[in-house]
């Protein structure tokens, strides 16, 4: 994150997920910028209302011309109120509008984004969206309607210049000052507000690790390692956040300083324009009120500038995953099978996790056909869960071919091949909602039929029938609530749903004591019947479910054959080693 600084700002034309939401609301932009223009014309109507009353109510003691003059900034004022009313609200709706667009296809875009390319801490990840809403109070703020008052400095101008001549050189002499401080901090703005992003999604990510994490924090003994983390996020974060804070307020600062010169001014230098009898004194007053709003905008235009900048970090970094390529073939939907044989081959393999020094994956070529059940094992770290990750696709191989059904998987669509691969993984996680929502995943055709046969084999419906809720059972965060083998149970399931043509488990009794494995191994052959089924694991009695074994070894498969044959190589690899060893010893 520390490279943040050091990104270049997007040039050319606004990306599509941005500009689409913000031309959807066209309409109530403009509707905005008409309300500004009225209000800037009533504010015009009031100072030339005090220069009346001045000059000819005042002298002359005109009260019944005071009074309609009065009826009519009455009316007016109505109207300003509630035309800013309407301004305020025409705003937010735009900013909720701007909000959900841009919030839905970000989503939709993190659940699409390739694990190779997108991945990142989650907490900066989480951290990023949140940006949104910095976009959004850009885009959608009261602020953004200053730039309708921009034009009406030049017609404030020539009005002070109608009645007060020469006087209108001081509100005019205010412009470039203004200017001239808004754009010079600039540079060190976008500085400072990529710094600040950067310390905020440095602290996201310390505080999401360490929330996610808590009981392993706790256990062991974590909390000072995070502590330390989590101080150095804060003072980088507090400290970026005061610089950009404190350079944010000298042009706006300046703007409020020439505002107050400009009106003053205008009073100081009017006295002489009065002597002259080339001015009124109603003309002084309003001259002043006018100075005053000519500068005004230009201080709103200082800050909008400074939340321009931090609008622009959030762009950037934003538009930088949404760039990320997504999963599946490029430029298509990809295939879809309907019906799916279960067949998978790896055809030279190779894969190195992104940033990995070592390949996982040396050249491994397997052919398993459809219906075949599979054992994959070998020592930990030997590759056997990243074969799994390559089949339903999270990743692709560095180089080699991977065929489902004949098919290369990278031409496949992902939404449509991952419904026909369950999937059971080693850590066994559950989202908040309720066990059917775990369960079902919100896949509509499934029904409660086939969610108790399911959990039946997998023998979560033992204990969800005994407890009241049921399968509406809420759970909390990750599955909290329910103990190591019943959230096992419930993925299990998960991953058995609607019969997929073929199932990956990841040691699928890890969490089980002996007597459960047995039963459930009986329900799984039962299961799995003319299905292809890759079984990864280190108990040796789970191995009665398959007929081949593949081993693996340093990311490169040493034996594939029956277990009967797998046994047979695995004993003449241990007396080739054992004789080696003894031969170093002699
Ligand atoms: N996300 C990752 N990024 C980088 N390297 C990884 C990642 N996941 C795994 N690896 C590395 O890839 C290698 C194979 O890991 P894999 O998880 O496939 O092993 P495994 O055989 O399933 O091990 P285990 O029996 O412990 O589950 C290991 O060396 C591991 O360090």
């Amino acid at each position: 994150m520390a490279s943040l600084t050091q990104i270049e700002m997007p040039r050319g034309r606004m990306a599509e997920w941005l500009s689409k939401p913000l031309r959807a609301n066209r309409g109530i932009y403009t509707k905005v910028a008409l309300a500004a223009a009225m209000i800037n014309l009533f504010a015009l109507i009031t100072a030339l209302f005090t220069m009346t009353v001045y000059d000819r109510v005042v002298p002359n003691n005109a009260m019944d011309s005071l009074v309609g003059l009065s009826i009519g900034l009455v009316i007016i004022l109505m109207f300003d109120f509630a035309l800013k009313i309407l301004r305020a609200y025409f705003v937010d709706v735009a900013g909720a509008r701007v909000d959900r667009d841009i919030g839905k296809a970000i989503f939709e875009r993190i659940l699409q984004m390739r694990m190779d390319i997108g991945k990142r801490s989650t907490g900066g990840l989480s951290g990023l969206v949140r940006e949104i809403d910095t976009l959004r109070d850009f885009f959608a703020s009261a602020t953004i309607t200053a730039l309708v008052d921009l034009p009406f400095i030049i017609i404030t101008l020539t009005v002070i210049a109608l009645i007060g001549g020469w006087l209108v050189l001081v509100p005019l002499a205010m412009i470039p000052i203004v200017v001239i401080a808004a754009l010079a901090t600039q540079p060190l703005m976008r500085r400072l507000s990529a710094e600040t992003l950067s310390g905020q999604l440095g602290k996201q990510s310390v505080l999401v690790e360490t929330i996610g994490n808590i009981e392993t924090v706790k256990s062991a003994n974590a909390g000072s390692i995070l502590s330390r983390r989590w101080d150095t996020a804060v003072t980088d974060h507090a400290g970026a956040s005061l610089r950009q804070r404190l350079v944010s307020t000298i042009p706006i600062n300046i703007a409020g300083t020439a505002q107050t010169t400009a009106y003053t001014g205008v009073v100081i230098f009017g006295v002489f324009a009065i002597a002259n009898h080339s001015l009124t004194m109603g003309g002084l007053i309003a001259c002043s009120i006018l100075a005053g709003r000519v500068v005004a905008p230009l201080g709103t235009i200082a800050h909008l500038l400074t939340r321009a900048n931090s609008a622009r970090t959030a762009y950037t970094q934003i538009n930088k995953l949404m760039e990320n390529p997504v999963e599946g073939p490029e430029g298509s939907e990809g295939l879809t099978l309907s019906k799916m044989e279960g067949s998978i081959e790896f055809k030279n393999v190779d894969f190195r996790y992104p940033g990995a020094a070592e390949f996982a994956l040396k050249d491994v070529s397997f052919k398993i056909r459809p219906g075949e059940k599979v054992g994959l094992v070998g020592q930990i770290g030997s590759g056997k869960s990243t074969i799994a990750r390559l089949i339903i696709g999270l990743y692709w191989p560095t180089s080699g071919l991977i065929l489902i059904d004949g098919i290369d998987i990278r031409q496949l669509s992902p939404a449509a091949l991952r419904p026909k691969v369950g999937a059971l993984f080693q850590d066994n996680a559950l989202l908040t909602g309720t066990i059917r929502d775990n369960i079902l995943l919100c896949r509509d055709e499934i029904d409660d039929d086939e969610m108790i046969r399911a959990s039946q084999v997998s023998l979560a419906h033992e204990f969800v029938a005994r407890i009241p809720q049921g399968y509406d059972l809420e759970l909390a965060d990750r599955g909290e609530g329910l103990s190591g083998g019943q959230k096992q149970s419930i993925a299990l399931a998960r991953a058995l749903i609607g019969q997929p043509p073929i199932i990956i488990l990841d040691e699928p009794t890890s969490a089980v004591d002996v007597e459960t494995e047995r039963r459930l191994m009986a329900n799984l052959d039962a299961e799995f019947k003319d299905r292809t089924l890759i079984l990864i694991t280190h108990r040796p009695s789970l191995l009665r479910l398959v007929d081949r074994i593949v081993m693996l070894s340093s990311g490169k498969v040493v034996a594939d054959g029956s277990p009967e044959q797998v046994s047979a190589r695995i004993s003449k690899l241990r007396t080739v080693q054992g004789a080696k060893k003894d031969e170093r010893a002699a």
